[in-house]
């Protein structure tokens, strides 16, 4: 028993070299702003504070989670637990920003991770990771292998499921915003008549590697016939952007299963011309990944589309709900794609602002009531919608704070490393560099200032929904 004090890491950091590069920037604040204090030693995997219950850093960042003590007792108040706790909280908070999340068993607040998971981290401090390929052209391996980091940790594995051919399986819990895959494309392809692209697939096939070509012609075609690699391409392929019109083939990610209500999000990163896969809530051991392919319509709508382009019938649990059930999740559809035309409509920013900012929190709501805690990807942009509303009238404050949920909802769905992240990032920083940023009016101007501190979290909603009080 006793008070919990600390932060967790979220998402987690990855081996790449921004996130290897900031933790090490991290360390170095730490080592230097405690280098005269002899309770904090350096070990040989982490930096020890022998202070409450021995918090600890690790040498490697992608193998930190958390940074916490007991803070009630006397070792605790012997020690000053709390004022390392509070310090390094801060370090890391300038370093990592909104990833590190601070919170306090003394006002009800727990960590993200369970603590099975932390234990289950901490035992590989003192263990050599596998070498990290970033290599283009990774050889061959089983799905699942894809990369040195998916084959360190586990995650998934291929297996063959029950009237959907083969699917991903979470080897362990996956925390909510953990990279699952980054794969490249094994080729790439545009939009064209099926005689034509099926001459175009076959010259690609041919230039892949015989493992290659088994892997290719092993994947899923939903219309098979005449244009067999059209098939499989048109079964498989997933656009390498939101208005691209080509698509990439992926010998991991296009075994990656549908589902109405999915527990990830595939995102096309154009930094790195990769796919990524991204954990939108927990997953947990034994669960399929899965994705959404259809269009977020009502049932019918979305079965059809699925039936369709895909050829199977959606069993999925939201599917799978009694009729009266469905229908609120359909009616919510419905009203879901309502007020998302109506908030894209220019006239309607134009003139009245304050409204569609109310259909923006209408929006929200209903997101949540639909998607749970996986809403994120539809979040990102309905706090980008509202972004945009205040930008467009001068509201620089509002629009940041905007811009930070939108932010903070891409990197769950897509990674810090996302431009679209990035993007986000520098809005929130600078509102006023958006193109738009007075385009309809200056009325807002006059809350041009800075964010209001002293607000209780209900207040700052209401200030920033622009709601009577
Ligand atoms: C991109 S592939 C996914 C991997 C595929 N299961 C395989 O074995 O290669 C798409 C195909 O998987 C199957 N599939 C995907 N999601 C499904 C689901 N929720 N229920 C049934 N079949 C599904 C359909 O046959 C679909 O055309």
């Amino acid at each position: 028993m006793g008070i919990d004090e600390g932060f967790d890491m979220i998402p987690p950091l990855s081996r790449e070299a921004k996130d290897v590069k900031d933790w090490e920037n991290f360390l170095d604040c730490v080592r230097t702003f405690y280098k005269d204090d002899p309770k904090v030693e350096t070990n040989s995997h982490s930096i020890g504070f022998n202070a409450g219950e021995y918090p600890e850093l690790p040498f490697e960042g992608h193998k930190f989670l958390r940074f916490s003590s007991k803070i009630s007792g006397r070792i605790a108040s012997d020690t000053g637990v709390e004022n390392y706790i509070n310090m390094v909280t801060s370090m890391a908070k300038i370093i990592f920003g909104p990833r590190v999340q601070h919170w306090s068993e003394a006002f009800d607040q727990y960590g993200h991770y369970g603590w099975e998971e932390i234990h289950r981290v901490r035992e590989t401090w003192d263990k050599p990771d596998e070498p990290m390929s970033t290599a283009p052209d990774p050889p061959a391996a089983e799905p699942g292998q894809q990369s040195a980091q998916d084959k360190h940790l586990k995650l998934f594995e291929v297996q063959q499921l029950p009237g959907k051919g083969r699917g991903l399986i979470a080897l362990c819990d996956i925390a909510k915003g953990t990279r699952i895959v980054r794969e490249k494309p094994l080729f790439t392809i545009d939009s064209m008549p099926p005689a034509q692209l099926d001459k175009v697939i076959a010259a690609k096939v041919k230039a892949l590697s015989k493992e290659e070509q088994r892997q290719f012609l092993a994947l899923h075609n939903n219309s098979p016939g005449k244009h067999a690699f059209t098939g499989i391409a048109k079964t498989n392929c997933l656009p390498c952007g939101s208005d691209s019109t080509t698509g990439g083939i992926y010998l991991t990610i296009c075994l990656i299963n549908h589902s109405c209500l999915p527990n990830a999000h595939n995102n096309w990163n154009e930094d790195y011309e990769e796919e990524t896969i991204h954990a939108t809530k927990p997953i947990k051991a034994g669960e399929e990944i899965t994705i959404d392919y259809s269009k977020a319509d009502p049932s019918h709508i979305r079965q059809q589309q699925l039936r369709n382009s895909f050829g199977f019938d959606c069993q999925c649990t939201l599917c799978s709900l009694p009729p009266q059930q469905l229908k609120l999740s359909d009616d919510r559809r419905v009203q879901i794609q309502r007020l998302d035309d109506g908030i894209g409509d220019p006239m309607g920013m134009l003139s009245r602002p304050g409204a569609c900012l109310a259909d923006c929190l209408s929006l929200l709501k209903l997101l949540e009531e639909e998607y749970g805690e996986a809403a994120s990807i539809f979040v990102a942009r309905a706090c980008y919608d509202a972004f945009q509303i205040s930008v467009a009238h001068s509201d620089r404050s509002r629009a940041s704070a905007f811009a930070e949920r939108a932010y903070k909802a891409r990197i769950i769905c897509e990674g810090e490393d996302s431009p679209a992240t990035q993007r986000m990032k520098r809005l929130m920083e600078n509102p006023a560099s958006h193109r738009n940023f007075g385009a309809c009016s200056k009325k807002w101007k006059g809350s041009d200032k800075f964010l209001p501190s002293s607000l209780s979290a209900d207040e700052f909603e209401s200030w920033l929904w622009r709601r009577a009080t």
